[in-house]
């Protein structure tokens, strides 16, 4: 569904991707992971419109997608989140799925409709009337989706979702992206923390410095000696190794 083809990507002298590629296929849940700083964000930008590349290429469905805005890339199937969650504050939970469905919805009274029914699909139906400003975090992360969904999207790339939640918390969200996949969507999501990842992603690749240093399943990536180095640093896998066989 989503084919990322060898993004590169400088600021000034900083290398912040380098001949990145990944593929997502229809009704997966893949991750990217990464330690801080190697590139994931970047990747999300340049994959939803935000930033331009200096080379690769992106496709979705098969059409190249590569550099065009993100209201256009929104339109064609596919949306971000952010990592900081920032609703409208003056407006109520269920106005703020609606900004999501006007893409879709030119009436009020239908964007609002559409807004109510996927407030409720996430468990939302008790809130929808507060002002967004008073949502946890928690639920303002319920909020980041539900408005993804009102887009229409069917791809949706998720930014660190679960930064930030208590693990009963972490567990809801879990079950709630299940059930949203279950219904016909595809992800892929940026995430630290690795409960939601083993649980969730079938596949997940690793950026390190900007490089896509490993794809596999979550349970393989673990036990990658390059992985383990990337985010434990150099000689990390060999102490392991070590201390295992102490
Ligand atoms: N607009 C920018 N201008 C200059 N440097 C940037 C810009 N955006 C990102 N960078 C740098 O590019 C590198 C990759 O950053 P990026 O935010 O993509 O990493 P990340 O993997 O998402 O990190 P984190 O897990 O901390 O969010 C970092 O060194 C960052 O400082």
């Amino acid at each position: 569904m989503l084919e990322v083809r060898n993004l590169t990507k400088r600021f000034g002298g900083l290398l912040a991707l380098s001949d990145a590629s990944l593929d997502v296929p229809e009704g997966a849940i893949v991750g990217l992971l990464g330690p801080n700083g190697a590139g994931k964000t970047t990747c999300f930008t340049i994959i939803a419109g935000f930033t331009r590349a200096d080379s690769g290429s992106v496709r979705l469905d098969g059409q190249d997608i590569t550099g065009l805005p993100p209201h256009r890339i929104c339109g064609l199937g596919m949306v971000r989140t952010f990592q900081i969650v920032q609703p409208f504050a003056g407006l109520t939970v269920q106005e703020n799925i609606a900004v999501g469905a006007y893409l879709r919805h030119e009436s009020r009274r239908e964007a609002l409709a559409e807004a109510r029914r996927i407030g409720q699909r996430l468990g939302m139906g008790a809130l929808l009337d507060r002002p967004a400003a008073s949502l946890t975090i928690a639920g303002r992360k319920r909020l980041e989706i539900a408005r993804a969904l009102a887009t229409g999207a069917r791809l949706l790339l998720l930014d660190e979702v679960m930064a930030g939640l208590i693990p009963t918390e972490v567990t809801e969200i879990v079950g709630i992206i299940r059930q949203i996949r279950d219904e016909g969507h595809t992800f892929l999501m940026i995430e630290h923390v690795m409960q939601a990842v083993m649980s969730l992603a079938e596949t997940a690749y690793v950026l390190n410095y900007g490089k896509m240093i490993a794809q596999g399943t979550p349970q393989q990536l673990v036990r990658d000696p390059a992985v383990v180095e990337a985010y434990l640093g150099h000689g990390a896998a060999a102490r392991l190794q070590e201390a295992a066989h102490a």
